[in-house]
């Protein structure tokens, strides 16, 4: 059998893509849609208090009109503030449009030989464990590696597969300082095989590094892509703005 590689696995992902139903919203009494939209920032507020990280975008497009992206310890407490959600006042004039649920993954194809525990280094536990930085843009897809008769990520050798993820690593250290990345594992939570977050304060650079991964081997020959989610940074005066009528 085939070697698989090792992952180092961190927090529990959920990330939530909703739309706004207009038409009824707009029906509500400036009063009740002030109340629902104060009760939503408290509860936006109140995530920022239990362990993990939280992140709030408004998504352009017909896709969705907001993401709420949260880390946590565990799937329980994802289920927790979905269920949360669902009963405050806002949720009955959202639409849900998409939802992906993942786990922040590293894999061992480029680290090195060592006997501590990387559960206790601390520049892997800011990996595993990442405070979502407040850029001001983000790109959310799903994607899957090739299983496709010689295109077959799975059946190449561990040696191969570590040498294609150098290659990956160069171009995404390129961009360092440019975008964060969070990898999230999938296989057998979700759809697809990972869900890819990135983080920059220009959009510009997600389409640069997306674009230059595709003559890169790993994703040219063996990326499959799922749909492309980009949003802007939303904080309580945009929300407030943006469910304004
Ligand atoms: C911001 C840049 C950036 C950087 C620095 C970076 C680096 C790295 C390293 C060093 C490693 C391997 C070790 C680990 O840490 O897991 C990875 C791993 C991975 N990546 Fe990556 N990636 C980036 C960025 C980056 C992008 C933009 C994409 C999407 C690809 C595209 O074509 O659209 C991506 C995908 C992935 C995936 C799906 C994995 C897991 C593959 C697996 O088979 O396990 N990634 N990635």
């Amino acid at each position: 059998m085939n070697e698989a590689a090792i992952t180092l696995d961190g927090w529990y992902a959920l990330h939530d893509f909703r739309s706004i139903d207009w038409a009824s919203w707009k029906l509500v009494s400036t009063e009740e849609r002030e109340a629902a939209t104060k009760e939503f920032i408290a509860f936006l507020e109140d995530l920022n208090k239990d362990t993990g990280s939280n992140a709030f975008y408004s998504i352009i497009g017909q896709k969705a009109d907001f993401m709420m992206m949260t880390l946590r310890e565990t799937p329980e407490e994802l289920s927790e503030i979905e269920t949360k959600f669902a009963k405050l006042a806002i949720a009955d004039f959202t639409i849900p449009t998409y939802s992906y649920v993942s786990i922040v993954e590293l894999s061992n194809y480029l680290a090195g030989k060592s006997d501590e525990d990387p559960y206790q280094n601390p520049h892997v536990r800011a990996r595993l464990y990442p405070e979502l930085p407040k850029s001001k843009y983000v790109c959310f897809y799903p994607m899957d590696k090739k299983r496709d008769g010689n295109d077959n990520w799975y059946m190449l050798t561990m040696d191969k597969r570590r040498q294609l993820m150098h290659s990956h690593g160069l171009i995404g250290r390129s961009y360092a300082g440019k975008i964060k990345q969070i990898i999230t594992g999938s296989v057998g939570l979700d759809d697809h095989e990972w869900g890819v977050t990135l983080f920059s304060d220009d959009m510009l650079e997600f389409k640069k590094i997306v674009y230059e991964m595709r003559f890169d081997e790993v994703s040219a020959r063996y990326g499959e892509f799922g749909e492309f989610l980009v949003g802007n940074l939303l904080d309580n005066e945009k929300l407030e703005k943006l469910l304004a009528i």
